[in-house]
């Protein structure tokens, strides 16, 4: 722009006090430095321009390579560019000057003030950010404590008494103490259960839970040792002796007695299949089938012979099924193998997952060959794939000094954090630990598990990444920028997603497409790895069943092979 065309191109003053209320580099947090004219004749030009934008183009123009003074039209020098600046100023009314300047000035104040509320609110956020990772992580020693405490006693005597009760009883209020207030308790991660005799059968007994091994698979040999040391250190060489995500193999200890079954609702052939598979466990297994209250109204309606089967009542028995549940089976496609993870808070059952659905990327299981599945595995061993779960907190601007948050949210695919209805961007402070990673400006951001990555992260552009790499997927949803590219990260950091006070909209959680939460300014979701995966059965082993979704599934790489009869090298 050479100075000639300033006058037309200076913006009432106004319009600048607009343009830096809504510039919204005013509103992000590193907003773009405000250039500061060096010559004085410069500088009443500019001042006189008013406009920011002017100003901005102008000095850029005015800086040359070799460090001097020059405008893009070569043929003005810097005489005739002040002393056009000064023809300019004498044909401005004093008047009109001084009412631009004072009105210039009320922009910058604006500018200033924002500014420094950016900065107060990026120092603000941060300090925020540490103090929720400091709360979060004595949270969670305090939940170790209180594990520790109660679980060597409680869990045997609870289970006592569990095993004698006839139906699906309510716990009692210390069953609390070992598994916390959502239920949630490591003592059964890796190891289930405790092995013992069986108290006496009965009708509607539920009995003590069986037991079971893991072990981890060693270069096809089934029966290979896990060792604990990842990383060797011997003459100052690091080498890895053995990575922690190997195939694992789950074996019984004690034979199961107990499966729970998860149906997809509205399906006939689903229907038909369950009550099919009920009779045949009970008679042919003598297993003690629990059902959702739904298709125990609808077992019941079917056929009185169904009187066996047990269901729950209300909450408080879901939080106990783990204890009771060997096996989960789920009938039905993806949506139902979420469904049943979601209504474990905390540690879940090996997961048998049928394929009645269309897509069937984490249902391995064909239901017409369901007897040989299923004799094998209650006979055991079998492969299984350990899902990896987010686990998420909604902490409300409202409560953030509060201990007590909302319950984490366990999720077996993804958290998304989108625009919902809204038709603004989103706008979403994203932190890493105690890092700033990026702001997202689009319509949204996926945090996805490994598992999650085949479903609405790969939609979004993300990669598919094989279930057992321990890792997070960082996916935004049509990003409004062109670098913004996916990222994966390390399955032990603890995400932060904050929608700034200053954004325009209000943003929406949803966990595995369900259970929409809003976030509003100031509002926080923090996720972070559970240590409650969703173990599921392999068909085969997990690098097999993961090649075999993707090619079936999705026709991965699916092209015609060229033909041998084309020109050859
Ligand atoms: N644009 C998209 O692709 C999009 C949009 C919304 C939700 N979703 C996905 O749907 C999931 C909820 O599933 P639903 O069955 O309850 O809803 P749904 O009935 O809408 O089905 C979504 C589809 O995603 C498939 N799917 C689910 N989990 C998968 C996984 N881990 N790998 C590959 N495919 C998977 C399902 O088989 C189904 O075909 C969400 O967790 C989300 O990942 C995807
Ligand atoms: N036991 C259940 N109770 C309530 N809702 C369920 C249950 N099981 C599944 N759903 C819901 O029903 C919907 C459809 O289930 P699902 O995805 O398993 O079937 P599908 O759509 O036929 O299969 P696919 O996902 O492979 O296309 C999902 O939204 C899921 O959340």
């Amino acid at each position: 722009m050479s100075l000639d065309e300033l006058p037309q191109k200076k913006l009432a003053s106004s319009e600048a006090v607009r343009f830096a209320r809504s510039d919204s580099r005013f509103r992000s947090l590193s907003p773009a430095p405000i250039p500061i004219p060096t010559s004085p004749s410069f500088r009443s030009l500019v001042e006189s321009a008013s406009d920011e934008r002017v100003n901005h183009d102008a000095v850029t123009s005015h800086e040359s390579e070799n460090g001097s003074i020059s405008t893009v039209s070569s043929t003005v020098s810097s005489v005739e560019s002040e002393k056009a600046a000064y023809e300019f100023l004498a044909q401005t009314p004093i008047k009109s000057t001084d009412t631009h300047l004072v009105e210039f000035s009320e922009a910058m104040r604006t500018v200033a003030k924002a500014l420094r509320q950016v900065a107060e609110g990026k120092a603000a956020a941060q300090a925020e950010a540490a103090e929720w990772k400091r709360k979060y992580e004595l949270e969670m020693a305090h939940k170790q404590q209180s594990k520790i405490k109660g679980c060597g006693s409680s869990i045997d005597n609870e289970l006592e008494k569990l095993a004698n009760q006839l139906t699906l009883e309510k716990p009692a209020s210390d069953q609390t103490g070992c598994c916390g207030n959502h239920g949630i308790c490591s003592h059964e991660i890796l190891q289930d259960a405790i092995p013992g005799p069986n108290p006496p059968s009965s009708h509607k007994m539920v009995r003590r839970k069986a037991s079971f091994r893991l072990s981890w698979g060693c270069n096809g040999n089934k029966n290979g040792q896990h060792k604990h040391d990842f990383v060797s250190f011997e003459k100052g060489d690091i080498t890895t002796a053995e990575r922690s995500n190997k195939q694992i193999l789950l074996k019984w200890e004690s034979s199961p007695q107990t499966v729970l079954f998860i149906t997809k609702p509205n399906s006939n052939s689903v229907r038909v299949l369950c009550a099919e598979m009920v009779r045949w466990l009970k008679e042919h297994k003598n297993i003690n089938v629990v059902v959702e209250p739904r298709v125990s109204k609808e077992l019941l309606t079917e056929d009185s012979y169904y009187n066996f089967i047990q269901t729950w009542h209300d909450d408080e028995e879901i939080k106990m099924l783990h204890t009771k549940v060997d096996l989960i089976v789920t009938l039905g496609g993806d949506g139902t193998v979420l469904w049943a993870a979601s209504l474990f808070k905390g540690p879940v059952p090996p997961v048998v997952a049928f394929s009645l659905g269309s897509l069937g990327f984490m249902t391995p299981f064909r239901s017409e060959q369901y007897h040989d599945c299923l004799d094998n595995v209650l006979n055991g061993p079998f492969s299984i794939t350990l899902r990896n779960r987010l686990q998420c907190h909604v902490i409300r601007d409202s409560a953030k000094d509060e201990l007590e948050t909302e319950e984490p949210i366990l999720v077996l695919n993804e958290v998304t954090i989108d625009r919902g209805i809204s038709s603004y961007l989103t706008y979403l402070e994203c932190y890493c630990d105690s890092s700033f990673v990026t702001c997202v400006q689009g319509d949204g951001l996926i945090i996805s598990t490994t598992s999650g990555s085949t479903a609405y992260s790969l939609a979004a552009g993300g990669s598919m990444v094989h279930p057992q790499v321990p890792g997070i997927l960082f996916t935004p949803i049509c990003p409004h920028s062109l670098s913004f590219r996916p990222l994966i990260l390390p399955e032990y950091v603890t995400l932060r997603v904050q929608v700034p006070y200053n954004s325009r909209g209000q943003a929406w959680a949803s966990f595995d497409g369900k259970d929409r939460k809003l976030l509003s300014p100031g509002d926080a979701l923090i996720c972070s790895m559970s240590p409650w995966p969703v173990p599921t059965a392999c068909l085969m082993d997990s690098t097999t069943d993961f090649l075999r979704s993707i090619h079936e599934g999705l026709h991965w790489n699916l092209r015609k092979s060229q033909s041998f009869d084309g020109p050859r090298d």
